[in-house]
């Protein structure tokens, strides 16, 4: 090793660059990428403390390095070196990181905002279109040979869908992605309600033709509720029981964000009952594994997390953490710190 190559910040790589190679080539000529040989958690632990990653300043890591590392937790970031400042996620959401674990560290995470907006969104209509139309039934009946298939009672094809126009759609969490959806709802004559954890400011509302209303009369009042809100420890099962039985009769539920923020047990006695008509769902509690409830009920109609599954979208979200890798070796710096770190200091 060359004495410049030995004082190069070194990165830790934790996932795959699948798009965006000419970003990460211009972060490995500015630094020395370090990949683990590791595939699991107790080898990731026990190759930290053989201390391959020494000398790592930022981490890049994707949302499927999860397999690898487990979550970023107060035992994780133990096992990692000192040197370590910077956690690079690449994907809006972060609760694979336990940001306040990594706070006490002085350990700064970022995540890509706005480059998922228009495809989680466009997976959000997709979902509410094809779950107001029954679109799964029909779907699944034709693969079966049975064309529309029979439906209740013996009738011909699916029960008939409804139509967007004139409906209530309640976003739930009005972040880049509940504004884009609201934007693309509204194309479809929807009426848009919304409850938020801060209200936006009237200009914004208004352009966005979106009323906010109490939780309970989201819940009260919305033909289609949409979740697209992050998981944390705040929202982790939002959405259960009790909420589900303040809801209109027949609603249709969408998520988009991360399964747990709904308890998916009482979606499955939601749509057993028919209190839920249907759901269209890109995210599960436990992923990959499905309920098998939601599995055996034609009326949910499941994606497996693909919200953001477009070349274009995930090159965009790759450069985008590659950017805040590149600026946290060159600046100390991060273009975009999650927020519960707003405050954090910058070296
Ligand atoms: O699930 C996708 C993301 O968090 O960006």
């Amino acid at each position: 090793m060359g004495r410049d190559q030995e004082q190069r910040p070194r990165v830790l790589l934790l996932g795959v660059i699948e798009h965006a190679h000419s970003a990460w080539a211009s972060v490995s000529e500015i630094a020395e990428v370090v990949t683990p040989a590791s595939t699991n958690r107790a080898e990731f632990l026990s190759e930290a403390a053989s201390g391959a990653f020494e000398g790592c300043v930022a981490a890049y890591r994707t949302f499927d390095s999860f397999s690898v590392t487990g979550k970023i937790d107060v035992e994780l970031l133990a096992a990692l070196p000192s040197s370590l400042r910077f956690i690079c996620h690449n994907g809006a959401g972060y609760d694979q990181v336990d940001v306040s674990a990594c706070t006490a560290r002085g350990v700064r995470v970022s995540n890509t905002p706005t480059a998922v907006d228009d495809a989680t969104a466009d997976m959000a209509i997709f979902l509410l279109l094809g779950a107001l139309r029954n679109l799964a039934v029909g779907m699944a009946s034709l693969r079966a040979g049975k064309w529309r298939g029979t439906g209740e009672g013996g009738a011909a094809g699916p029960a008939l869908g409804h139509d967007p126009q004139g409906k209530v759609l309640g976003i739930l969490g009005m972040g880049g992605i509940g504004r884009n959806m609201a934007r693309k709802a509204q194309a479809f004559g929807m009426k848009i309600r919304y409850h938020n954890r801060t209200r936006l400011d009237q200009d914004v509302e208004e352009a966005l033709g979106a009323e906010y209303v109490s939780f309970d009369r989201l819940l009260g009042e919305s033909d289609v509720l949409s979740l697209n809100l992050p998981l944390n420890p705040h929202t982790r099962h939002i959405i259960s029981r009790r909420e589900f039985a303040k809801m209109k009769p027949g609603i249709v539920i969408v998520n988009t964000a991360r399964g747990a923020v709904m308890d998916e047990v009482a979606l499955v006695e939601a749509l057993d009952s028919g209190q839920v008509s249907s759901a269209g769902l890109d995210v599960y509690e436990q992923e990959p594994f499905v309920h098998p409830g939601l599995l055996a009920n034609p009326r949910a109609m499941l994606v497996p997390h693909m919200g953001t599954w477009t070349v274009e979208t995930e090159t965009k979200m790759e450069e985008w953490a590659i950017s805040n890798v590149r600026m946290a070796i060159e600046s100390g710096r991060l273009r975009s710190i999650v927020p519960e770190q707003k405050d954090m200091r910058g070296e």
